[in-house]
């Protein structure tokens, strides 16, 4: 047990699945895993562990935004030894290209701090995915026909924006989509050597303004599920 994780030890899998959402854990457990079992409901920040094609996943909430992010993933790391983290998320579309249902597969991830930021002092570190995880999921949205992108993201600190001017720096340097989480994800990954990934729905854009209706995200947040699963264990 930790403080913010109530699992006992071996409850958790080497690999976990991150979503910000711990409904969407519950949602993505049940629809995908066997023999799945409630391991953690701390603070209601659900996680659940079972088995996808015999290999076990935990898929654990993260909550929104890279201090609780980093709560859970340093957590996971450090007190259950979890080697592979892949979060799936939700994101805002910031290219025309990159429409509402699509998902982005993000190499790297641009931010304007992180809770990192007090380790790397002046030094601006680039937090990337794992190679060998980007390439599985590729492949596999591929063969499933998803659209997908793959390239650069946004963490935000804040949902609720005051700078317009820094998302418009951002789609004009090419980032595909903003989030809350991957930037720390990806540090926490390499200061550990741990694998990690961000798979991401895009369920809103800013330049377009449309938005995903409740009733068609689950099958949008179930390819992303997958190609999480399948980037995984590949
Ligand atoms: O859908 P999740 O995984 O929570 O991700 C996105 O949604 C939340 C904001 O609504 C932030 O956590 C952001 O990163
Ligand atoms: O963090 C997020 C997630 C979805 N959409 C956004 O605009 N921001």
């Amino acid at each position: 047990m930790t403080i913010h994780i109530g699992a006992k030890p071996g409850d958790i899998a080497e690999t976990v699945l991150l979503p910000g959402d711990p409904y969407r854990a519950k949602w993505a457990a049940e629809t995908f895993l066997e023999d799945v079992k409630l391991v953690n409901e701390v603070r209601g920040m659900l996680g659940f562990t079972g088995t996808w094609k015999g290999n076990r996943v935990t898929i654990q909430g993260s909550g929104m935004g890279m201090p609780s992010l980093s709560i859970y993933a340093n957590e996971l790391i450090k007190s259950y030894d979890a080697k592979t983290l892949i979060r799936i998320g939700s994101c805002g579309g910031m290219q025309d290209k990159v429409n509402v249902r699509d998902v982005i597969l993000a190499t790297a991830c641009s931010s304007l701090s992180t809770p990192s930021r007090g380790i790397f002092k002046e030094l601006q570190f680039a937090p990337t995915c794992d190679f060998e995880l980007l390439h599985n999921a590729y492949k596999t949205a591929e063969k499933r026909g998803v659209p997908t992108h793959v390239g650069g993201i946004y963490s935000a600190d804040v949902f609720y924006d005051e700078r317009p001017d820094l998302n418009e720096e951002m789609t004009r340097h090419g980032i595909l989509a903003v989030e809350m989480e991957a930037a720390e994800l990806y540090i926490l990954a390499a200061r550990y050597g741990r694998r990690a990934l961000a798979v991401l729905t895009v369920s809103d854009h800013l330049i377009t303004g449309e938005a995903l209706p409740a009733d068609q995200r689950e099958q949008s947040f179930g390819d992303m599920v997958e190609i999480a699963l399948e980037a995984a264990f590949a």
